[in-house]
């Protein structure tokens, strides 16, 4: 075995909900490989020494030479980093707790954000005071979410994660173009007691704007009455003239700028949900968690910056040891939308084959992203983790404290031995004496023995980071999520990609649209390639 141990952990102290510890310590890398990382591209050679297989260009991969440090001030500078839609990126300035202004343009746009805020209070403590009424005077007691990509993701996630906290009316998340998502949602609500909540920035996305359409029909076919929307309907959303076009009331709009990125609405009134299950007041504490994560990446010096080594790590498997995914495994049930959560924003931020100024990369950028809690895990897809033939890095995510601490806490402490085991166990292996000696142990001999071997043995040295804080308060939440915001903004640096793109899931969306036409009749059609054609024609004769 020749794993190493040993680069380091960073521990956090939170100014208010304990510290979140990231331990390094498992990785395949020592303090001194580490700062060789952060050295790239001078200490390129020095790898080819160790016969490490450097699988990109050495004037590609320059952590510091790259200028994330620079790229990182542009964005937070309101400089108009995303340049396809010549916006800025300013996510920090929706958990900006401080006052500090954060301009745009020479124009601090604080003022617009607290303005928000406090109309996102506001409607809150109504709802959730129930005085905000429904049509036939009963209060709301279920909230609807019609959204898509981040705007449901990233709301759904946290709302998921903040169960505990639930204070307010249930919500409920609808994304899935298939009618089903909508049906089945439909069949757990109340026409008299149920806030519809539609959330998008341009207003014209297909999925959301259909769903939103088909439940206002729903809705209007029981209420019968159409000023009744105003007391059920709310917006959110950039395009306020779309907004008017759906028939939200001009007092339900809660508005967001073209300056929040996809991946980060959740920060915005997109958020609205969270608020609306565990209040506005955790909802804000959301806000500071993500704020304290804003200050440590602005602040610690890069050997100490946590989304910055996570983000090197990443990059030494996915570049050096062609890692081709990377798991991520929350020890905690509310998190279990975490993987998909992160598998969304870095996949669509960094799955990109073109360099910002438009070469084709010849290197691998970002890896898929994928998980599920555990213990589920540990009883499938383990499996391939300890014996396959991949390499998979993994983060490992747990609490100290459960918000169930049933039987005294025990429960808790058998997930969390499992946690420590798993990583324990990847790292260590089972050599062929160790497997030998256990088998001798239970009485099995010769040829049985010799046939069991090789299937007992664990090869290890498989890398994971393990982050472990004190318990999943909105704080922690808001701070765990923005970790892992900056580490896919430090990799997008680094492997100089736009991460503010999605320009990747326009030619789907084009062609669904004249299919769409194509469906609406029995016509068969042969304007496609025959395999298309195929499917096509397929369908009509069997509608
Ligand atoms: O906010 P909208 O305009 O509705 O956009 C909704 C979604 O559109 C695309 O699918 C992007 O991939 C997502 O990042 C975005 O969240």
């Amino acid at each position: 075995m020749c794993y190493l141990l040993g680069c380091c952990s960073i521990e956090l102290e939170t100014p208010s909900d304990g510290s979140i510890l990231v331990d390094f310590s498992k990785n395949l890398i020592d303090d001194e490989g580490l700062s060789l990382l952060f050295e790239l591209p001078r200490s390129i050679q020095k790898f080819s020494i160790l016969h490490l297989h450097c699988m990109v260009t050495p004037d590609v991969l320059q952590a510091k030479a790259r200028k994330v440090e620079e790229v990182r001030d542009n964005v937070l500078a309101g400089k108009k980093v995303n340049f396809t839609e010549a916006e800025a990126v300013l996510h920090v300035a929706l958990r900006n707790r401080s006052d500090a202004p954060v301009l745009l343009d020479g124009k601090d746009v604080m003022p617009d954000v607290k303005k928000a805020l406090q109309q996102m209070k506001d409607f809150t403590e109504q709802v959730i005071s129930k005085h905000w009424r429904g049509y036939t005077g009963k209060p709301i007691e279920d909230v609807i979410h019609f959204a898509s990509g981040c705007n449901f993701m990233g709301p759904h996630m946290v709302a998921e994660a903040l169960t505990p906290y639930a204070i307010g009316p249930r919500v409920h998340f609808v994304a899935n173009v298939d009618g089903t998502h909508l049906t089945e949602t439909l069949k757990k609500v109340d026409p008299e007691t149920v806030l519809f909540i539609v959330a998008s920035k341009t207003f014209t996305t297909l999925d959301t704007i259909v769903n939103a359409t088909s439940a206002k029909e729903w809705f209007l076919s029981k209420a019968n009455d159409p000023s009744a929307v105003s007391k059920h309907f709310v917006g959110l959303g950039a395009n306020v003239t779309k907004m008017k076009e759906f028939g939200i009331d001009e007092r339900n709009m809660f508005v967001m700028w073209d300056w929040v990125a996809g991946s980060f609405s959740l920060w915005s009134t997109i958020g609205l949900p969270i608020a609306l299950s565990v209040g506005f007041e955790n909802f804000e504490r959301l806000l500071s968690g993500a704020h304290f994560i804003d200050n440590h990446f602005k602040t610690a010096p890069v050997e100490k910056n946590v989304p910055f080594i996570l983000a090197l790590l990443g990059i030494w498997y996915n570049n050096f040891y062609g890692a081709q995914t990377h798991a991520l495994i929350p020890y905690d049930q509310y998190l279990h939308q975490f993987p998909s959560h992160v598998q969304y924003t870095e996949m669509e931020a960094n799955g990109k084959c073109v360099t910002l100024g438009g070469k084709p990369v010849d290197y691998d950028t970002g890896p898929v992203v994928w998980g599920t809690p555990g213990t589920n895990g540990q009883h499938t897809f383990f499996q391939l983790l300890h014996q396959g033939t991949r390499f998979i890095p993994c983060d490992f995510i747990a609490p100290a404290h459960s918000h169930n601490p049933i039987r005294g806490g025990l429960q808790h402490k058998i997930l969390l031995a499992n946690f420590v085991a798993q990583t324990e166990a990847l790292m260590k292996g089972k050599s062929a004496a160790e497997a030998r000696a256990e088998l001798d142990k239970s009485g099995i001999s010769g040829s049985q023995l010799e046939a069991l071997l090789p299937h007992k043995m664990f090869k290890g040295n498989r890398p994971s980071n393990s982050i472990i804080v004190r318990k999943f308060t909105p704080f922690m939440m808001g701070a765990l999520i923005a970790i892992y915001e900056y580490k896919m903004f430090v990799q997008g640096a680094i492997w100089n990609i736009d991460p503010y793109n999605f320009l990747g899931l326009d030619l789907g969306k084009q062609l669904a649209k004249s299919i769409e036409k194509e469906l609406q009749d029995t016509v068969p059609i042969s304007s496609h390639d025959p395999s298309t054609n195929g499917l096509i024609n397929h369908l009509k004769r069997n509608f």
